[in-house]
């Protein structure tokens, strides 16, 4: 059994629409249950219709409803294991170095990780970055002096302090002498070189961010002018999404890992080579203790900072999950509460919050074994140098100045290798993000918007002619939608073409803008093809057109404030306002897509009359539904099959009693007047 539940047309090429019907594709719905083009209503089967609604909206009733909602989630849910008990067991887990602490701190902060692509990830252009760069070259330059500079001083730190521990020792071990003295000028030497570090840091980093600031904006003013000028068929083939992605997260993303590479990386590379020389210069003999257990450590803590930061991302991933649910039901909350859906969206929603919870639980534990064991392994490195070093001051190897140096130096060159091992892996997620926003900055579109002739718009008649077209759309290319379909617009005349819902109408009005290119044939206005003339002048001052779907957002042709959506707006009120944009470049040629198919008698009367004055003086091209508004076209074309199959005037085609006859047989019966 069916029900037949009433719902607002969900346009073509409308973001709305697409994505409700994607995002019904996916939790299981046939599209077709939802939306048939053309028709206006929506046949359910009754298992569909959901069994319990929100009826009484007091918060204490919503909020008992969500937690049913959630229970019953939580129920589904399986529990992941034990994390604690992985880490534990984990041999690796037993050397994990201090520094691997800022590893996962790195996990908890980047929020911006890109949810992986599932397409081939393109390569990475220097050249592009260069460019990028260039106009920041001279700030760039001095950032990586500056944190040239900062390295340099953090070698020198651990060396200071020795001297300082030492003059501490003699004092402590002669008992003579003004220690005030004796300790000041080190301890100076020391201050001005933390305070020279410090302002070499504030000054690299300043600099840095803004060379990353200026360059990710220099990208998304370029990918965003590049995406603008992509043929309307690569909007068919991508989705507004993934490319809003590549323009917010991925260049995000790109900027993140430029600077950091640069600073971080600069800084560790130097720290790491600089203080093994010191540790060298120190005490050869601990030096080579530590070369054989460093990197063993730094290895392991790696390999379990990487296992973390891919949970990490994981949770991030299933985060976005959750988030993707919301927006969908929140952006369409008129379509869920035309189908009393709150139920399902509010279980849907609270099944992916609860897996996020429990993947990001798992992490925390994860998280928080890691850093004890960390504090741990940290606390028996020094405990172990000191042993050894103690042993080397027993046999005067080494003072108690030099042990000092030897274990703030060691530690920098921990924390610097550490850093240099989540570098690499951010650097490598860095140029893959920048890769796929470079990817459309190359791609050139096949129809430019702007370039070719005009004609004075004083001798333009608008007479339009489409020659022996054959048309698939790229996104499927098998499908052939018009079959040496030959159209005449005479100028100042009204054709109207109607036909069976999938036909190829709209198509037609389509390549006429030329938002596509015909496979083969031609278009002509006034008897020159379209591709010879200016694509912006055309769609800019020459075409208009007028469709069902509304414009979203205010513009600046309009006096008066449209609510997001034009929710607040009658369907008789938004269609005016759509044919006075249309209206206010004075087109020759005027498209009408359906333009009145959507509203009740009264408005429908209204905007006809707009129309009426509107189409007065111009060529109009009107792709009807509803027959009742084309019969006083001059020429009515039927199409079949990619084809015009029938043509002539209203009482022609009825005293003909073919398809045109038949079709308004139909819409009668189905109680269209
Ligand atoms: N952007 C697109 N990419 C791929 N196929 C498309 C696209 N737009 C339309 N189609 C397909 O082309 C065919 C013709 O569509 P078109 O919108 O021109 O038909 P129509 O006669 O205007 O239909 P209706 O009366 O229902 O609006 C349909 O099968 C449709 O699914």
């Amino acid at each position: 059994m069916f029900h037949f539940a009433r719902c607002s047309r969900l346009t073509r090429g409308n973001v709305t629409s697409d994505r409700l019907l994607n995002s019904q594709k996916t939790r299981g719905f046939t599209i077709h249950h939802l939306y048939r083009r053309g028709q206006h209503t929506v046949p359910w089967s009754s298992s569909q219709i959901p069994s319990t609604q929100i009826t009484v909206n007091t918060p204490a009733r919503i909020w008992r409803q969500a937690q049913k909602v959630l229970r019953l989630a939580s129920r589904k849910q399986p529990r992941p294991p034990n994390i604690a008990l992985k880490f534990i067991l984990g041999p690796a887990a037993l050397t994990v170095t201090a520094r691997l602490l800022g590893t996962v701190a790195h996990c908890e902060a980047d929020v911006n990780n890109n949810i992986p692509h599932k397409e081939v990830i393109p390569e990475f252009s220097w050249a592009i970055l260069w460019e990028f760069v260039r106009p920041q070259l001279l700030a760039l330059i001095g950032a990586i002096i500056l944190a040239f500079g900062a390295a340099a001083l953090n070698i020198q730190i651990p060396l200071m302090l020795g001297e300082l521990v030492n003059v501490v020792a003699r004092h402590m071990r002669e008992q003579a002498g003004d220690y005030v003295r004796d300790i000041k000028a080190p301890a100076l030497k020391l201050l001005g070189l933390y305070a020279l570090q410090g302002l070499l840091t504030s000054g690299y980093i300043i600099l840095l961010s803004r060379v990353g600031e200026r360059v990710a904006a220099d990208m998304r003013t370029t990918l965003f002018t590049s995406l603008l000028r992509q043929d309307v068929a690569f909007f068919d083939a991508n989705k507004t999404g993934q490319l809003v992605n590549r323009l917010t997260s991925d260049i995000q993303e790109f900027k993140s890992s430029f600077k950091l590479v640069i600073s971080q990386g600069l800084r560790s590379a130097t720290q790491t080579v600089g203080c093994f020389v010191s540790l060298y210069v120190i005490s050869p003999k601990l030096t080579g203790l530590t070369v054989v257990v460093l990197p063993c450590l730094v290895g392991a803590g790696a390999l379990i900072g990487s296992f973390l930061r891919k949970l990490s991302r994981k949770a991030q991933e299933q985060v976005a999950k959750a988030t993707g649910v919301a927006d969908e039901a929140l952006g369409n909350v008129r379509t869920v509460r035309a189908f009393a859906m709150e139920d399902r969206e509010l279980e849907m929603y609270a099944a992916e919050v609860q897996k996020s919870a429990a993947m990001n639980e798992t992490l925390g534990t994860g998280i928080a074994v890691f850093q004890g064991l960390s504090n741990i392994v940290l606390n028996c490195i020094v405990l172990g140098t000191i042993f050894a070093g103690g042993s080397l001051m027993a046999r005067d190897d080494m003072s108690p100045g030099d042990l000092m140096s030897f274990l703030v130096a060691s530690q920098t060159v921990q924390r610097s290798l550490a850093s240099i091992s989540i570098l690499f892996g951010q650097m490598v997620r860095g140029m893959s993000a920048g890769a796929r926003v470079f990817e459309y900055l190359a791609l050139e579109p096949t129809v430019p918007l702007t370039g070719g002739g005009r004609i004075p718009l004083k001798s333009l008649t608008g007479r339009v002619e489409f020659m022996n077209i054959n048309f698939s759309y790229p996104t499927r290319p098998g499908n052939q939608i018009l079959k040496n379909f030959n159209l005449t617009l005479p100028p100042y005349k009204t054709v109207a073409i109607v036909g069976e819902s999938g036909g190829g109408k709209s198509t037609v009005a389509a390549l006429l803008e030329r938002f596509y290119e015909p496979s083969s044939g031609v278009v002509m206005l006034d008897g020159l093809d379209i591709r010879t003339l200016d694509p912006s002048w055309l769609r800019g001052h020459v075409i208009g057109f007028i469709s069902q779907p509304i414009i979203k957002r205010t513009m600046d042709t309009t006096p008066w404030l449209v609510s997001e959506r034009g929710v607040t707006l009658s369907g008789g009120q938004k269609q005016r306002i759509a044919i006075a944009r249309a209206l206010i470049k004075n087109p020759s040629v005027l498209i009408l897509d359906e333009a009145t198919s959507a509203l009740d008698a009264e408005s429908e009367r209204v905007v006809q009359e707009a129309l009426d004055r509107a189409t007065t003086g111009r060529t109009v091209l009107i792709i009807a539904h509803r027959l009742s508004t084309i019969q006083g076209a001059d020429l009515i074309c039927v199409m079949s099959n990619g084809r015009i199959v029938e043509a002539g005037t209203h009482l022609d085609l009825l005293s003909k009693g073919g398809m045109y006859a038949e079709l308004i047989k139909r819409q009668r019966s189905d109680g269209h007047k």
